[in-house]
C-alpha cells in the first residue's frame, strides 16, 4: 500500500508519520524542492514539528508524480488553496482524494468534497475530527471520522488510513463531516475571544453550546444528518478546539480578545470560513448570531460591544 499526501504543513506531516510507522510507504509532497529536501536530509520536518522523526518508509519529495502514482491521496492543504492545488493536477481517474482540511471556500461557499466533487470525477472522501498535528506525530491516541458517499471506497479508506494511534470510524455524510469540521473553527474563535477577554469559563461553556447549535442549524439546513454533527467530526472537534491553547482557531481568538494582533502566516482556517457562512446564512436565512460576532470582530468590532449585542438580542426558547 501507498499513500501520497499534497501539503507538507504540520497536518500532512503528521499523518505521514503515523501512516508510515505502520510500514506503510509514504510520499509527502511540498511545493518547496529546498524544503523537501532538507526534510530528507534531516529526517525530519524542522518548520513544522521539529521533535518528530520521519519513519524508513516516508519519502519526502516536492515531484508531483510520486504522489500521484500512490494508490490514495491525502490533500492536507489549507480550504483557501485548495482550488489551485486541484486545478494543477493531472490525475488517474480512479485515484481516491481524501481532503484533510477544514473550511468553506469564501467565493463559493463549498467544503472540501463538494469542491473535489465540482473539479474532478474521482472518488472523494474527507479524513476529520478532532486531533492536533502535534499529538498524532507524538503516536497518541487519536480518533477520526472519514466520510465518503461511496460505503466500498469509504470503508476501504478506513482501513487503509487507520494506524497505530488513529483509529478512524467510517461514515457516508460527507456534508455534515465538512459542516462539522469548518464551523467548530468559528466557534473556536468565539470561544478564545471570551477567554482572551477575561469573560470568563461560564461565557466559554454558554458559547460552545450555542455555536453548536448554530451548527446543527446550518446543516440540518443543508441536508446533512444530525448524528454526524453529534460525532467526532463535530462536537468531539468542537470540544477539543475551543478549549486548547493548541488551537490557532482558539489564539487567534485570544487575541482578538486581548485586543492583541495575530501573526498573519499562520493557518486560521475559521476566519475565511466565518464570513463565508455568514454570507450563507443570510442567502438562506439561518440565524447565526455568533458566527455573525465572529465576523464583526474581525472587522474590528470592540469585543464588549459585540457581545453585548450578542446577549441583548430578543430572549427565546432553547
Ligand atoms: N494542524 C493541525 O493540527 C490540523 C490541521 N488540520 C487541517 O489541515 C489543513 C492544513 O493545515 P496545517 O497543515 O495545519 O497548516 P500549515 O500551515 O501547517 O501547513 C499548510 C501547508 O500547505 C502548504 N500550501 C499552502 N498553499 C499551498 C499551495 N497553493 N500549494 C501547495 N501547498 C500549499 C504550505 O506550504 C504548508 O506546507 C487545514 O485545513 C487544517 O484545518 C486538520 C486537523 C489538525
Ligand atoms: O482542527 C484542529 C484540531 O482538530 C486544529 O485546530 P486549529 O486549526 O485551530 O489549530
Amino acid at each position: 500500500m501507498s499513500v501520497g499526501i499534497l501539503g507538507a504543513g504540520a497536518f500532512g506531516t503528521a499523518l505521514a508519520i503515523s501512516i508510515a510507522s505502520g510500514r506503510t510507504t509514504v510520499q509527502l509532497w511540498g511545493r518547496s524542492a529546498d524544503d523537501m529536501a532538507e526534510q530528507a536530509r534531516q529526517r525530519r520536518n524542522p518548520r513544522y514539528l521539529p521533535d518528530a522523526a520521519y519513519p524508513d518508509t516516508l519519502h519526502p519529495t516536492a515531484d508531483l508524480a510520486e504522489a500521484l502514482g500512490c494508490e490514495v491521496l491525502l490533500l492536507a492543504v489549507p480550504m483557501q488553496r485548495l482550488r489551485d492545488v486541484l486545478r494543477g493536477l493531472d490525475l488517474p481517474p480512479h485515484l481516491p482524494l481524501v481532503a484533510c482540511c477544514k473550511g468553506i471556500e469564501l467565493a463559493t461557499g463549498l467544503g472540501p468534497v463538494r469542491l473535489i466533487s465540482s473539479l474532478k470525477p474521482n472518488p472523494a472522501a474527507i479524513l476529520t475530527g478532532p486531533s492536533f498535528a502535534q499529538d498524532i506525530a507524538k503516536g497518541l491516541p487519536t480518533a477520526l471520522t472519514l466520510a465518503c458517499a461511496d460505503p466500498l471506497v469509504g470503508t476501504a479508506l478506513q482501513h487503509k488510513l487507520s494506524t497505530a494511534n488513529i483509529r478512524v470510524y467510517y461514515i457516508s455524510d460527507t456534508l455534515g463531516a465538512e459542516l462539522g469540521g469548518a464551523l467548530k473553527n468559528v466557534m473556536a474563535i468565539a470561544c478564545g475571544a471570551a477567554i482572551g477577554a477575561g469573560l470568563g469559563d461560564s461565557a466559554r461553556a454558554a458559547l460552545l453550546t450555542r455555536g453548536f447549535a448554530e451548527m446543527q442549524r446550518m446543516a440540518h439546513h443543508m441536508g446533512a444528518r444530525a448524528e454526524t454533527l453529534a460525532g467526532l467530526s463535530g462536537l468531539g472537534d468542537l470540544a477539543l478546539t475551543c478549549t486548547s491553547e493548541l488551537s490557532r482557531n482558539f489564539r487567534l481568538g485570544l487575541t482578538l480578545g486581548r485586543g492583541e494582533s495575530f501573526d498573519k502566516g499562520v493557518t486560521v482556517e475559521g476566519a475565511a470560513t466565518a464570513r463565508a457562512t455568514l454570507d450563507q446564512a443570510k442567502t438562506h436565512g439561518i440565524d447565526m448570531p455568533i458566527t455573525q460576532t465572529v465576523v464583526r470582530l474581525l472587522d474590528g468590532t470592540d469585543l464588549h460591544k459585540a457581545m453585548d449585542d450578542l446577549l441583548s438580542r430578543p430572549l427565546k426558547e432553547e
